[in-house]
């Protein structure tokens, strides 16, 4: 798995790469650059004739000054606007890149850029080198880049956003930040949405495993980390197999998170489902879901359940006593979500019994109100660590980029998903997984894994067809979809 090295590390992974293939910087920043213009020839601003591009004095304008050539090569007409006064201050490979540029590119200060020009902007002047608060004229380069009425695409980060930490100034705000080699961990906070537009990652040819050597526990969950971590089945294989689970869900007026979260759960390949549902709710369940069985009690022997979840659409009324009577006869980790959670929250002393290893998902109001309140990721993540090391439990923090949160301190950031996942039910669909897939046998890390992360990429195949038109039901349908493209059996 990808690890995300802090801003700080950058340097010392592009030397550690440089040496060990023989390379130069100023080869490794061609393949940035390069990465870069075949990406741009694939988003639909590739269109755009005039580009302007804003360079810093910097390796991050060093990026620009490459980009350009490669743009102006492939017919793009290009303007250079450098933010920077003298050329002493220039980094050698940036200087390098900037003597290399056609006579035809044009070469401006950045205060010549007007605003009101058509086209594209890129943002090449501070990358992760960044750091303290911004000098008086680099926050007037912003002002001007952000004062530009099209769109803007920030090179590695968009320009006055620390690598690691939280955005305390001004700042670019990109429609797209390209970033190279892994995400830098502000990227994947909720509050820099509005600067970072929509991220990509490109790769440089840095392998994962030139990570080892640097300490750090957060990870960037990715589709080739995948399939080596399902379980295989073979032909003999039985529904036993595919594990027997139990989904605590719905209530009077709720009972589509029931539904959701039975069908999501055979879809991922559960062998058994049974829905612990009132008496009077019965047949919308047996009707909508026929594959899942219903128990109307809570059975006497929890054990001959693989896996059990809780919580979707329970309502918290009376089910503090359930959560405990679970909690006392069952000895697996149990998957708790929505109002299970927040029955955790207004009864805390029941933290003490939840199994080891559990795994809670909340979404963010629901984080603060078992968490206490958080202003931001970072608060979020820190308080998650001690949470999860303190009780011995997992946490999935829900959202754009879903965090899991191990036991062991370790913060995985996922890849998949879309907006187009917003939309009621889409946890109920992920509790499903997650249970299916602690009951065919998967330790927590590994459900969390694969849960998350397809949860994500069914959501991403739903969205291809139907964009906001989305509903959960459409995730469930492409649940099966996400094994195809895995190539998982
Ligand atoms: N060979 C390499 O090292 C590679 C580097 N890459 C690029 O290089 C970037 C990092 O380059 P650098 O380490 O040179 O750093 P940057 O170019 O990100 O930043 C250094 C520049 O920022 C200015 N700066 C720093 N703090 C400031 C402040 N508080 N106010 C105003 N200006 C400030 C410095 O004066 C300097 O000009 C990455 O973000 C990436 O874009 C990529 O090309 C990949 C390869
Ligand atoms: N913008 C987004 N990008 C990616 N995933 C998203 C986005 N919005 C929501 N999701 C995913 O959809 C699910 C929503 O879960 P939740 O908030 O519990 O919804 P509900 O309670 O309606 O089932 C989570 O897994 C979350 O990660
Ligand atoms: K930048």
């Amino acid at each position: 798995m990808l690890k995300i090295l802090s801003g700080k590390q950058v340097k010392t992974l592009d030397a550690a790469h440089i040496e060990f293939n023989g390379i130069t910087s100023l080869d490794l920043m061609e393949k940035a650059a390069l990465a870069f213009v075949a990406w741009w020839k694939t988003i639909p601003l590739n269109d755009a004739l005039q580009i302007h591009i804003f360079c810093g004095a910097g390796n991050n304008g060093g990026d620009g000054f490459a980009i350009a050539r490669l743009l102006h090569q492939s017919g793009r007409v290009v303007a250079v606007f450098k933010c920077f006064d003298e050329l002493a201050k220039m980094s050698p490979e940036a200087f390098s890149n900037m003597e290399k540029l056609p006579s035809e590119i044009q070469q401006k200060v950045w205060s010549e850029f007007d605003p009101d020009s058509d086209g594209i902007l890129i943002d090449a002047f501070l990358g992760v080198g960044f750091s303290g608060r911004l000098r008086s004229e680099a926050v007037e380069v912003i002002q001007r880049i952000n004062s530009f009425a099209g769109k803007k695409v920030s090179v590695d980060i968009p320009s006055g956003l620390p690598s690691d930490e939280l955005l305390d100034g001004p700042c670019v705000e990109a429609d797209y930040t390209a970033t190279f080699a892994f995400p830098k961990l502000s990227l994947l906070f909720p509050e820099h949405s509005q600067v970072t537009g929509e991220m990509v990652l490109l790769d440089i040819g840095i392998g994962d495993e030139e990570y080892s050597r640097f300490s750090g526990s957060c990870f960037f969950l990715r589709e080739n980390d995948i399939a080596g971590v399902h379980r295989k089945f073979h032909r003999f294989s039985h529904k036993g197999d595919f594990g027997k689970i139990l989904i605590v869900a719905g209530s009077k007026g709720k009972m589509g998170a029931a539904i959701l979260s039975c069908t999501a759960a055979l879809r991922t390949g559960s062998g058994l489902v049974t829905s612990l549902v009132a008496e009077e709710e019965r047949q919308i369940v047996q009707i909508s879901v026929p594959e899942a069985m219903v128990t109307f009690s809570l059975p006497q022997d929890l054990s001959k359940f693989d896996a059990i979840a809780i919580g979707p659409g329970i309502g918290v009324g009376r089910n503090a006593e359930l959560l405990a009577t679970i909690f006392k006869n069952y000895t697996n980790p149990i998957v708790l979500d929505a109002d299970a959670i927040t029955i955790l929250s207004q009864n805390p002393e029941l933290l003490a019994l939840v199994p080891k290893g559990s795994i809670l998902t909340p979404h963010l109001t629901e984080f603060d109100r078992i968490l206490g309140k958080t202003e931001n990721h970072q608060d979020r993540l820190a308080k998650a660590s001690e949470f999860c090391q303190k009780w011995n439990l997992n946490l999935l923090i829900k959202g754009a980029n879903s965090v899991i949160c191990l036991a062991d301190g370790r913060h995985i950031f996922n890849s998949s998903g879309t907006q187009f996942m917003a939309t009621g039910g889409a946890g109920d669909v992920l509790t499903g997984m997650l249970t299916s897939f602690l009951g065919q046998g998967y330790s927590e890390e590994r459900a969390m894994i694969c849960g998350v992360f397809q949860h994500g990429l069914a959501g991403e195949i739903a969205g291809r067809k139907k964009r906001r038109g989305t509903i959960a039901s459409d995730i469930i349908e492409a649940i099966p979809d996400t094994f195809v493209e895995l190539g998982i059996s």
